[in-house]
């Protein structure tokens, strides 16, 4: 059935009930949001995988599984049996969750063979965990998430927040503001990327030159891009203390990670992969200057992967700094080691979009070889000269990478801007029309339509069993 088509009443499994309690299902629920309602609950399981119900806890005690005759069940997973890949997982009695009647804490005692996770981690059977507001709740393996435990009489997130999303205690990250937690839309179930952001640190102190953070301008930028090699925006809430960023979830961590994966034995990635990741990005760096954006904080730990596969989609994010480009802009920001000389120089010069070919040009220097241009670690020269003079050192992890990839890469780390060339410039380059690029855009033109499938959780990392015939991809968080 498509998600969101109403059943009738009569189509819809009752949970099973062993004890005198109300359960009531709501009549108009579709499978996917069907909701077991009970009066006065203390907290809720709320299903986030097609098929599962959403289940107010109002008792003590409440039981889930397949259940039987000999093992009755408060709710039985009828309505997700079509799920071939998670109902083989399911046991008669799953699991339980109990409510100390005196302390009010909260517990999932597991009962199955084939156990039960919190927050990912396997409880097994006969052992119990405390469940905290927004845990997740797995049957059998990680991936196979069905539920949000989320308390109802916690203000923890403000109300504008979680009528629309499931806010999980799962971090995905932290950065210089806040965390980044993994969330799913309430309306589709569709998962999210939700950032934290303490708007009382108003300075940016991380990684990058001190300067005050303009959420709203971050706002406003995310809001008029619309790339697959961009962090898409969904929604932004901003309470007294804190702004929540709701984004586009991208599961397969920092590119920075992969860059300096030791798999790659610090010799960077190699001609073929570097050409594969330098298409995506300047294809994203075009856009963004043909719409009047500048990032200004180009680096590999603000470009994402979409999974851990090898060729990967790139996602291009952390707009903090980012400036509309038909402004003066002169102030110096950005990450110094992937700074332009002209933001290096001084506050007075105006500077152009082109300090993001600099920046990229150093991020695909470090891909290409393993190792970054300009380090304060190259003791022979002050950073600042390194790059005031486009000091570059060539070392041996250059023998494999043909000269016209280094060139193109010198051509990028330009000092003097109106010789740097443009994005466009870059793109219309017989360098960009190869194997690795035209696979590249494949790639990304596929990540698309994946994206565009309704998904319970999305991250591609392999496919499940599933015989309704939807696509449907495994979270590996
Ligand atoms: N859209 C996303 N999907 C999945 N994980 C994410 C997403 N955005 C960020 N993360 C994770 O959270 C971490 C911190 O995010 P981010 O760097 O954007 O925070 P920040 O506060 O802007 O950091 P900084 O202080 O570097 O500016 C990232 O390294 C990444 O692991």
């Amino acid at each position: 059935m498509a998600r969101g088509t109403k059943r009738r009443r009569s189509q819809i499994e009752k949970p099973v009930v062993n004890r005198d309690d109300t359960i009531e299902v709501d009549e108009d629920a579709a499978v996917g949001d069907s909701q077991v309602a009970v009066t006065k609950a203390y907290a809720r399981l709320a299903g986030i995988r097609r098929g599962i119900a959403t289940i107010d806890l109002a008792d003590d005690n409440f039981v889930c599984g397949r259940g039987s005759d000999e093992s009755p069940v408060n709710y039985n997973f009828s309505s997700a049996s079509h799920d071939v890949g998670l109902y083989r997982f399911i046991s008669k009695i799953q699991f339980a969750i109990s409510r100390d009647s005196e302390t009010r804490r909260i517990h999932l005692h597991d009962h199955s063979r084939n156990g039960t996770l919190v927050n990912q981690e396997m409880i097994g059977k006969g052992q119990s965990r405390e469940l905290n507001n927004g845990d997740l709740i797995s049957i059998g393996i990680p991936a196979l998430i069905i539920f949000v435990f989320e308390t109802t009489d916690e203000g923890q997130y403000p109300e504008e927040l979680t009528k629309k999303y499931h806010v999980t205690s799962h971090s995905l990250g932290k950065g210089g503001f806040g965390k980044v937690l993994l969330g799913y839309k309430r309306s589709d179930r569709s998962v999210v990327a939700i950032k934290m952001l303490n708007t009382q640190f108003s300075t940016r102190c991380s990684r990058a030159i001190a300067k005050t953070r303009d959420i709203k301008n971050e706002v406003e930028v995310m809001k008029k891009l619309s790339h697959p090699n961009i962090v898409g925006i969904y929604d932004w809430i901003s309470v007294t203390k804190y702004s929540y960023m709701v984004i586009e979830y991208v599961g397969g961590g920092e590119f920075f990670t992969k860059v300096v994966d030791p798999k790659y034995n610090r010799m960077g990635l190699g001609e073929s992969l570097g050409k594969y990741f330098a298409f995506q990005l300047i294809d994203a760096v075009m856009y963004l200057h043909s719409v009047g954006i500048c990032h200004r904080d180009i680096k590999p730990e603000n470009i994402l992967c979409s999974d851990k596969t090898e060729r990967c989609v790139l996602k291009l994010t952390d707009f903090g700094m980012a400036k509309c480009s038909v402004m003066k802009m002169k102030t110096r920001c950005g990450t110094p080691s992937y700074n332009a000389p002209e933001i290096v120089a001084n506050e007075s010069i105006e500077y152009s979009p082109k300090v993001d070919i600099w920046s990229l040009g150093c991020v695909l220097f470090i891909t290409f070889s393993g190792y970054p241009p300009f380090s304060e670690e190259y003791t022979d020269m002050s950073m600042e000269d390194q790059v005031m003079k486009g000091r570059l050192l060539f070392h041996s992890q250059w023998r494999r990478i043909t000269i016209e990839t280094q060139n193109m890469i010198k051509w990028m780390l330009t000092v003097e801007p109106a010789k740097r060339p443009s994005a466009v410039e870059l793109m219309s380059t017989d360098w960009m029309k190869c194997a690795d690029c035209r696979s590249a855009r494949q790639d990304i033109d596929q990540n698309q339509r994946n994206q565009k499938v309704p998904v319970q959780a999305v991250a591609a990392q392999k496919d499940t069993n599933n015989n309704d015939g939807e696509k449907r991809v495994v979270p590996a968080l």
